[in-house]
């Protein structure tokens, strides 16, 4: 089933990390994203087909729990949104999902998991 996730809207958005920010020449931001080591059947696989069957997917077990990972454990299922939802405080993001999560073909997340703006460095492991 696809993936939907919210981020950078709602009351608890905070500032942008500056990281976020672009510098002044106008080169885009670069995150310190620090992925998982690499394996055949990595992120891109199940990014572009959904998710992988158990043996195909990474054996590494993230530092604590994502607001993802916990939003399906009871399916069994952990794997990265098919679609994300970007927006500003206020901007109506939250309307936007609640309108989408009634079609019976998507699932998503309950809370915003924030991971591009706080938890980037955990990587994809926690993300999924
Ligand atoms: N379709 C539509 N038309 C008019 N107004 C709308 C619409 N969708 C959302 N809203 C209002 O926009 C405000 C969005 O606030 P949210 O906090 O839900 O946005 S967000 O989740 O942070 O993106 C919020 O306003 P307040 O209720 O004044 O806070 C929503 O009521």
């Amino acid at each position: 089933a696809p993936g939907l996730l919210l981020l950078g809207s709602g009351s608890r958005a905070s500032h942008p990390s500056p990281a976020l920010a672009t510098a002044p020449d106008g080169t885009p931001p670069r995150l310190p994203f620090r992925a998982p080591p690499a394996t055949p059947l990595a992120a891109g696989k199940e990014m572009a087909e959904g998710a992988g069957s158990p043996e195909e997917r990474s054996p590494e077990a993230p530092d604590s729990p994502s607001p993802i990972s916990s939003f399906f454990s009871g399916s069994g299922s952990k794997q990265l949104p098919q679609a994300i939802i970007i927006g500003v405080k206020k901007g109506g993001t939250r309307a936007l999902l609640e309108f989408l999560r009634v079609h019976p073909d998507v699932r998503a997340v309950g809370a915003e998991p924030h991971f591009f703006d706080r938890s980037y460095d955990k990587g994809l492991a926690w993300y999924r």
